[in-house]
């Protein structure tokens, strides 16, 4: 198993593209599944999730060819894929594949609404808490599928076509609203997805169903609503900017000091966190097409977060602002809204010296004036990056394991940290 080991003490200077998103690209991967064209997607980023979802989608009978491929560490946008889901040989999904990745559960609804029946097994993805997929079942039942959970496995048939229908979400879910976005596009009629949500991700892959034909009104807002078409059609589109990417090598800038312009994205997907990192101590420009982070000198502040849907603070952000909040000049609280068990990195941390302090849904973080470096363990991946944040000030060497969970989701991430001046390294086993 690779390991990472950081030598701390480096302030980070230079440049960072940031990839496209994760969070967009494996639902607009799945919306592929919608049309017997071909869909391309540009700035896909080169992700182990990615390669699994292309993996779970050839089970499926989706070809795809890279079309593109990203060279260098500064080179414009990422990959472009070429995908066709022409014949579609396969409905079920299995255990092997599914369990390995969350979003890979989201196949339910486009195989739903356009073969009529699919069979999936629940989902996997980052331990960080239950995770369950009622939202999802409710959902599609009411677009008048039929679903039993037997044997691990959602088993859902919809033979004379979905229906149209209004659904309120009890609970924002990203997922949910993806899939039941996506079901409703070839439904009969009119759907009306009320307290959905807002996420940029979401409006992303609504703005790749409407160029596929889809009729959507009102993502990026509470109340979506889709008219259903007889079929969608092929469509090109270019992936979101990683907005969590984004904000992590801002808070990582924040922690270590220096300089850095992070280029390939957008200030706006994450104004809730950019405030957190103004009041934290670190000066944030917006620029067109990215932002400058810098930190010289100035101690960081203390400041108080709670995770919340979009707008607000991100909880895949959580716990690298965790890290950051190691070495304040104060204590913060961080407040966990969204899922009941992300605090996995918190013992982490303490390896490392850091003092927090659990009570419930919030840690409680008493700064520190020196980390020193440790063995440490990723256990998700919002985690593991979390323990880099803090390896680059931790004196000494810190070495994160299981750095699987990081492949996942940062795209050369030690590459990147590297050129902007990090002594950072990839051991492999
Ligand atoms: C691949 C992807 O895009 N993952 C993101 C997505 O995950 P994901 O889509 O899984 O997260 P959700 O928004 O669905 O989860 C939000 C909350 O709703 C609960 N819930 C969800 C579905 C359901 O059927 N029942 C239920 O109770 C979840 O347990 C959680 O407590 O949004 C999360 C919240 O921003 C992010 O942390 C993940 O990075
Ligand atoms: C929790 C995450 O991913 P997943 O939903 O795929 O587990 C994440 O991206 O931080």
């Amino acid at each position: 198993m690779d390991r990472i080991r950081i030598r701390g003490g480096n302030t980070l200077n230079g440049t960072i593209p940031i990839s496209g998103a994760k969070n967009a690209a494996l639902p607009l991967m799945i919306a592929s599944l919608l049309t017997d064209d071909q869909l391309t997607l540009e700035n896909v980023p080169h992700l182990a999730d990615v390669e699994q979802l292309i993996r779970i989608l050839g089970n499926h009978g989706v070809d795809y060819t890279v079309a593109g491929k990203r060279v260098g560490q500064n080179s414009g946008m990422g990959r472009t894929i070429h995908f066709s889901a022409r014949n579609i040989v396969d409905t079920h999904a299995p255990y092997e594949l599914v369990s390995k990745m969350r979003a890979s559960f989201w196949v339910i609804g486009p195989l739903l609404a356009r073969m009529g029946r699919a069979k999936v097994s629940l989902p996997g993805g980052c331990a960080i808490g239950t995770r369950p997929v009622d939202l999802f079942i409710d959902g599609l039942r009411a677009l008048g599928a039929n679903i039993e959970i037997e044997g691990g496995y959602a088993i859902a048939d919809a033979k004379a076509g979905l229906v149209g229908t209004r659904f309120v979400f009890p609970k924002v879910s990203v997922g949910a609203t993806h899939v039941l976005m996506m079901a409703a596009t070839l439904a009969k009629g009119e759907t009306v997805l009320e307290n959905a949500a807002r996420e940029p991700e979401v409006v992303d892959l609504a703005k790749c169903l409407k160029a596929m034909g889809a009729q959507i009104e009102g993502a990026g807002t509470s109340t979506i609503t889709i008219t259903g078409v007889s079929q969608l059609a092929g469509a090109r589109h270019a992936v979101l900017p990683d907005r969590i990417e984004t904000g992590t090598f801002a808070m990582a800038v924040a922690m270590a000091g220096g300089d850095v312009t992070l280029t390939n994205t957008s200030a706006e997907l994450l104004q809730n966190a950019i405030g957190a990192l103004r009041q934290a101590g670190a000066e944030v420009t917006e620029m067109p097409g990215g932002l400058r982070v810098v930190r010289n000198g100035g101690g960081i502040q203390p400041v108080d977060v709670t995770t919340d849907p979009y707008p607000g603070f991100p909880t895949d952000l959580q716990a690298q602002f965790m890290g950051l909040m190691t070495r304040a000049g104060g204590t913060s609280r961080i407040t966990e809204t969204i899922f009941e068990n992300r605090f996995m990195h918190v013992q982490e941390l303490a390896r490392l010296g850091a003092r927090i302090s659990l009570s419930g849904q919030t840690a409680t973080v008493e700064g520190v004036p020196v980390l020193k470096g440790a063995p440490v363990m990723a256990t998700d991946l919002r985690a593991s990056v979390s323990l880099v944040i803090a390896g680059l000030v931790a004196e000494g060497e810190t070495e994160v394991n299981r750095v699987y969970h990081l492949d996942r989701g940062f795209e050369r991430l030690e590459e990147k940290l590297t050129a902007c001046g990090a002594d950072i390294v990839r051991i492999s086993a």
